[in-house]
């Protein structure tokens, strides 16, 4: 039998569903999903292993049109893992009209010399006959090795997709231990969970006015039971402090409670988290800040 390993990631436009198959594929919950666009930040990976191959899924942040240096700067991590992947997908919604944006990243991935899988996604959401008119649709944006309809969701598919992508994959070793399902490192994870929670019903363009820094992780010194976690949240602008806080603390308190229960299931142990909240003018602006908070 032949076994095939290597990478694949998955492009498009912010929401298109990116994240949610990938934790389809694995199987477990690993790259935080939101339903606010530009959520992912770092190349979290997933890996899928199975008796004949092992696909690492590497998760990017949305390609689109830079618009602060920040925009600039995940581009460059789109491009830097676009170069270096076997497989790409291009995900496509079912339920939203092909526009612009599609059309640009269309256009990036022509340039590329890894295979392209085309994915029409959340197709529960959508008619049998809407499906059927977006993979036309999705046909004409360029030259695609495959197109492959799917839903995360509701599970459909998502066997079918893992065939094609693995099916592009080269011949090769197993590159990681099987019973490993993401490499991204535990303090990566644990500010991601943190934004996340930080990010729950947050109103206008927040998302990418928060930055996690993880400050300190450590054993209780009289409980080694329990994990403290120290952290700050960074905002932009003093205003933003009011609605990340709220009355009384009120929502900084919630954002703790969630993130803690987060974090207590991906330690496996009891948690404490202290949560700061620090104000840096402008650090989607500036090269230094950006540096500081791990862009
Ligand atoms: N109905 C349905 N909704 C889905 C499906 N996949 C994802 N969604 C929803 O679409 C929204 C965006 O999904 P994500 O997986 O976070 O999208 P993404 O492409 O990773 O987004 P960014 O990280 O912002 O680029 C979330 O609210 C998901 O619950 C699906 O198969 N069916």
């Amino acid at each position: 039998m032949v076994f095939r390993s290597g990478f694949a990631c998955f492009v498009g436009r912010p929401n298109a569903g990116k994240s949610t198959l990938t934790n389809a594929l694995v199987g477990s919950k690993i790259v935080i999903t939101s339903a606010k666009p530009q959520t992912t930040r770092h190349a979290v990976r997933g890996i899928v292993t199975r008796a004949d191959a092992q696909l690492i899924l590497v998760d990017t942040p949305g390609l689109h049109r830079p618009r602060t240096l920040l925009g600039e700067r995940l581009n460059d991590i789109v491009r830097t893992t676009l170069a270096e992947v076997d497989v790409i997908g291009f995900c496509v919604p079912a339920d939203e009209k092909v526009g612009p944006g599609d059309r640009f990243i269309a256009a990036e991935l022509a340039a590329l010399r890894a295979p392209v899988v085309a994915i029409v996604t959340k197709t529960d959401s959508a008619s049998r006959k809407q499906v059927a008119e977006q993979l036309i649709a999705v046909s004409r944006l360029g030259e695609f090795a495959d197109i492959v309809p799917v839903s995360a969701v509701a599970g459909e598919q998502v066997g079918v997709l893992a065939d094609v992508l693995v099916g592009h994959l080269p011949e090769g070793p197993l590159l990681y231990p099987e019973d490993v399902q993401t490499d991204n490192d535990t303090e990566t994870r644990i500010a991601e969970l943190i934004r996340e929670a930080a990010l729950e019903g947050v109103r206008d363009e927040l998302p990418h006015s928060i930055a996690v820094t993880i400050d300190e992780i450590r054993l209780r010194e009289n409980n080694p039971g329990i994990t403290e976690v120290f952290a700050t949240i960074h905002l932009e602008r003093s205003s933003q402090k009011g609605i990340v806080i709220g009355h009384k603390g009120s929502r900084l308190k919630a954002i703790g409670t969630t993130a803690r229960a987060g974090i207590g299931e991906l330690l496996d142990t009891r948690v404490h988290l202290d949560l700061h909240v620090a104000v840096e003018a402008d650090w989607q602006r500036d090269p230094k800040k950006l540096d500081r908070l791990g862009f």
